[in-house]
């Protein structure tokens, strides 16, 4: 992934320290080649200093070269511009990118993505907001409020603004969703891409991946039925949904009433038995040859549910056996008729 020589694109060392001259034209080969900087969309802006370094418009952002980029400082006074011959103009994205590192303060970089995972999450959200929770890649998101990443139990809130014909007109949309929503690295725009905006350059980059992976994750709980909101709870992790086109839902039911219809009976059966008649418990058999008997139950039983008590005694309770048995413990091999 590290083409260029210089560049320090893949460096894991936490710091914007990297020359965003080598740093923009690399990352623009990585995020075209994952499909989010494919014709000429996105844009990139990355802080040193006073100097932001910003790209340029409608350029394939697999060829921009270090000479490409604009140079400016926060309040608009350029610093550098690329070669004249060159016949390069700013990006459209510069007023959303300077207004993005204008509400986080210590941003430093910014990087606008047509990735079709977020425009599909703005679609499939036509609210104002997305929300996920319990998910491992929520850690790698930094939440601007409290100075630190997001943890796995957090509900991680992406607010969505309207997209518009013109990446100006989006400026005030999307600078009134960082203000509403302090806690956010990312703003989606719906049926554009989103804009995310990190402390460092190598922590946007990594965001960028994360919120895309979320986004992805949450389109795919969507189609299984699951609902990315929902914390976990062990009933739900653990069972087995019927969804209304797995392709056996019709003998599932099916199966479901029949199990109903003899649950229903054996209860009855119970109710109408309750009280009448005697159970007996042959202790070390596992045969019962009586007439007029009816085997109930043929097994062990369960000296957690014993008692020491005076006398033998028995009785059948609602399908339950009790047995209780004077001075005895263990597991013992019984028979109930
Ligand atoms: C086909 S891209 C249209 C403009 C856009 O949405 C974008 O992100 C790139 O703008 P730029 O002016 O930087 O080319
Ligand atoms: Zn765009």
């Amino acid at each position: 992934m590290c083409a260029l020589p210089n560049a320090s694109y893949g460096s894991s060392t936490p710091t914007n320290e990297a020359n965003p001259r080598n740093v923009i034209p690399e990352a623009g080969r990585h995020f075209h080649s994952l499909g989010w900087m494919t014709g000429s969309g996105g844009a990139i802006g990355v802080r040193r200093g006073e100097e932001i370094y910003i790209t340029p418009s409608g350029v394939q952002k697999e060829l921009m070269e270090p000479e490409d980029l604009f140079v400016q400082t926060i309040d608009g006074k350029s610093i550098a511009t690329p070669p004249a011959f060159k016949k390069l103009t700013q990006s459209s994205c510069t007023p959303l990118i300077i207004n993005s590192f204008l509400k986080r303060k210590g941003a430093g970089a910014v990087v606008h993505a047509h990735n079709p995972n977020a425009v599909l999450i703005s679609l499939l959200y036509p609210g104002k907001e997305f929300r996920i929770t319990h998910q491992q890649m929520i850690k790698c998101t930094y939440n601007w409020k409290l100075g630190k990443n997001n943890k796995y139990f957090d509900e991680l809130v992406v607010p969505i603004v309207e997209g518009q014909p013109e990446e100006i007109d989006l400026a005030p949309y999307v600078a009134k969703a960082l203000e509403d929503y302090p806690d956010t690295s990312c703003v989606i725009i719906r049926r554009h891409g989103m804009y995310v905006v990190g402390p460092t350059w190598e922590k946007t980059k990594l965001m960028l991946e994360s919120f895309d992976y979320l986004f992805h994750i949450a389109m795919q709980m969507k189609l299984y039925g699951l609902d990315p909101t929902q914390p976990p709870t062990e009933s739900r992790e653990n069972s087995k949904r019927l969804l209304l086109d797995d392709p056996d839902v019709a003998t599932r039911f099916a199966q479901m009433e029949i199990t109903i219809q003899k649950l229903t009976q054996q209860l009855s059966q119970l109710e109408n038995n309750a009280g009448a008649g005697s159970t007996y418990v042959r202790w070390g058999r596992s045969l019962c040859s009586g007439d007029n008997t009816e085997l109930v139950y043929s097994g062990w039983e369960d000296p957690s549910v014993l008692e020491i008590t005076q006398n033998w005694c028995n009785q059948v309770y609602a399908g339950s056996i009790y047995i209780q048995e004077y001075e005895k413990w263990g597991y013992n091999n019984i028979i109930a008729t």
